[in-house]
């Protein structure tokens, strides 16, 4: 199952055709319920401060006020002049049942504050646009204030101030302590700073059908049950030269542990055998490793390469501490139009147009930005525009790393879940790429071997979190791909081979 990721504008395609559907009032109804059930349950005791914005963001809130009311709870609802329709209806709904609704300024947030326990954001959601206007920023300073003094926040579908599209954070803005959104994510409430304002983020699902989601959203976000799917089991027959042979091709005096990082990754991610082709010595961080140091790389590229007596390689990784002749050994490679993963040194604005199919592109921002020629702030910004518009210029699969990574290719984009800060260290992402180069090998198209390879990375670094603790190298998170693996299959650890 896949979740959808949505933006402003795919939230007001369905919000148009629930409204011609004349749905739209039973969709809000949920919505607010949902609010009201959520405050109940993480905080079921105390007065809650319900803030109604004009817009349907407003009439969620006003919802959750009503339901509030009706489950016996204490309430103060203080709300701006409704402009939506809906938000007009559902003020009266909440006076007739005895609700009241007064007007919200900076002075009356603060009185109510005081004796509150659970303070509702509905200012603003998906219909904000920046700058915010000053009265309104006003009322969210007086909002953050109280928070300090011990008042639980909570936001509907987006702390208000928050641009659903952007991952930063543009003005005052709330800060959150759990976001109730719904039908599925946006990108604030995964990228960035933003994300951090959103606090916990449970999705609650509206009743919409799934094909006008579908029509409408920006990325998928599959489950670790699609991506657990996707892994392969070797053969009861499999020997080492059928599960996968991957080359990696990096290191240079100076940054020799990157392929060797890269190797480690292949080869617990299950390859058969895997070689380091490097002009540099690389220290074999494990026996099982195979290095050969050239000389001439480009030489053994060119001539010996793929033409040697050698068995051919299934995959290869190129680009890790290669060094600046990366782009022109990373053309040799992709003329072999075999699977290649493409990172580090291999990510260069020289090499749009000479990708192909069966490429995986793997930069991490900064590389990102030297590839777009922009700065780096512009990528972390909206991620998924930049891993869009890297795909359109280096086309084949692009996987854009950070918390969380997104992948790409043409007409479709997928947001990876899991993985954490811990991840932040170097020699993570060339650990990744000798996953992806495993996976190539063993069978999986581009597509697939980027979203399951980037889950399995994630996994393993989740699990090598708990055994390990703080300070995670990116051994820790290699050796811990067989669990992660296992753990994505739901199979127990000896039953990820076939016929055991
Ligand atoms: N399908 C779904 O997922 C469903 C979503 N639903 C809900 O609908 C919400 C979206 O509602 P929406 O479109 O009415 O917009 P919303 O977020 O309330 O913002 C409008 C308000 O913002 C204000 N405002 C704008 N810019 C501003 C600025 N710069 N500075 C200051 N103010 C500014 C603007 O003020 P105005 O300009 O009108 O004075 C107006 O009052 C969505 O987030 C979710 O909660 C559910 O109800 C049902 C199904
Ligand atoms: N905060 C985070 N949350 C989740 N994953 C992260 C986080 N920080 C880094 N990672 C992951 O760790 C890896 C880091 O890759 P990269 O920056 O290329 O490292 P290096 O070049 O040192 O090998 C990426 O796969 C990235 O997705």
């Amino acid at each position: 199952m896949s979740a959808a990721v949505l933006t402003p504008d795919a939230v007001r395609a369905i919000d148009g055709r629930l409204e011609r559907a004349g749905l739209l009032d039973p969709a809000m109804e949920i919505a607010g319920l949902a609010v009201a059930r959520a405050v109940q349950e993480r905080w079921p005791s105390g007065r809650v401060l319900l803030l109604a914005g004009g817009g349907a963001n407003g009439g969620d809130a006003l919802v959750a006020a009503r339901h509030l009311l009706a489950a016996g709870r204490e309430v103060t609802v203080l709300a701006r002049p409704a402009t939506h329709p809906l938000t007009r209806l559902n003020r009266r709904r909440l006076r007739a049942v005895g609700g009241e609704v007064r007007p919200l300024t900076p002075a009356t947030l603060g009185r109510a504050a005081r004796d509150a326990a659970v303070l509702v954001d509905g200012l603003l959601g998906t219909g904000f646009r920046p700058p915010l206007r000053d009265d309104l920023a006003r009322v969210i300073g007086a909002l953050n204030a109280a928070r300090t003094r011990d008042l639980n926040v909570l936001a509907i579908d987006l702390p208000s101030g928050l641009d659903a599209t952007r991952a930063d954070v543009p003005g005052a803005a709330v800060h959150a302590d759990v976001t109730v959104t719904f039908i599925g994510p946006k990108p604030a409430q995964l990228f960035g700073d933003a994300a951090a304002q959103c606090g916990e983020v449970r999705t609650v699902p509206l009743p919409v059908p799934a094909a006008w989601i579908q029509d409408v959203q920006v990325a998928a976000r599959p489950d670790d049950a699609t991506l657990g799917a996707l892994l392969p089991v070797r053969t009861a027959s499999a020997h080492k030269g059928t599960a996968g042979r991957v080359w990696i091709v990096g290191g240079h005096p100076g940054t020799v542990g990157a392929p060797a990082l890269a190797g480690l990754g292949a080869l617990r991610a299950g390859a058969g055998l895997v070689t380091v082709h490097s002009a540099a010595d690389v220290p074999l961080v494990t026996p099982e490793l195979m290095a050969q140091r050239h000389a001439d790389l480009r030489t053994f590229l060119t001539s010996t390469g793929l033409t040697g007596t050698g068995a051919r390689p299934d995959a290869v990784a190129i680009g890790m501490g290669l060094g600046p002749e990366a782009p022109a050994l990373a053309r040799e490679v992709l003329d072999w139009e075999i699977p290649t993963v493409l990172d580090a040194d291999a990510l260069q604005p020289d090499l749009c147009g000479y990708g192909h199919d069966r490429c995986v592109w793997t930069p991490h921002p900064g590389e990102a930005a030297r590839v777009l020629g922009v700065p780096t702030p512009e990528v972390t910004r909206d991620p998924l525009s930049a891993a869009r518009a890297l795909q359109d210029r280096l086309g084949g699969v692009v996987v854009l790393k950070g918390g969380p990574s997104v992948v790409a290719r043409a007409g479709d984009l997928s947001v990876a879940r899991g993985g954490h800060p811990g991840m932040a260290s170097a020699g993570m992402g060339d650990t990744l790429c000798g996953i992806l180069a495993a996976l190539l090998a063993q069978g999986l198209d581009p597509w697939d071997a980027a979203r399951a390879g980037v889950r399995l990375h994630a996994r393993a670094g989740e699990i090598a979190a708990v055994r390990f603790g703080y300070g995670l190298g990116a051994t820790d998170v290699a050796h811990d791909l067989g669990r992660a693996w296992a753990d994505l299959r739901a199979a127990p650890l000896t039953g990820v081979y076939a016929g055991v």
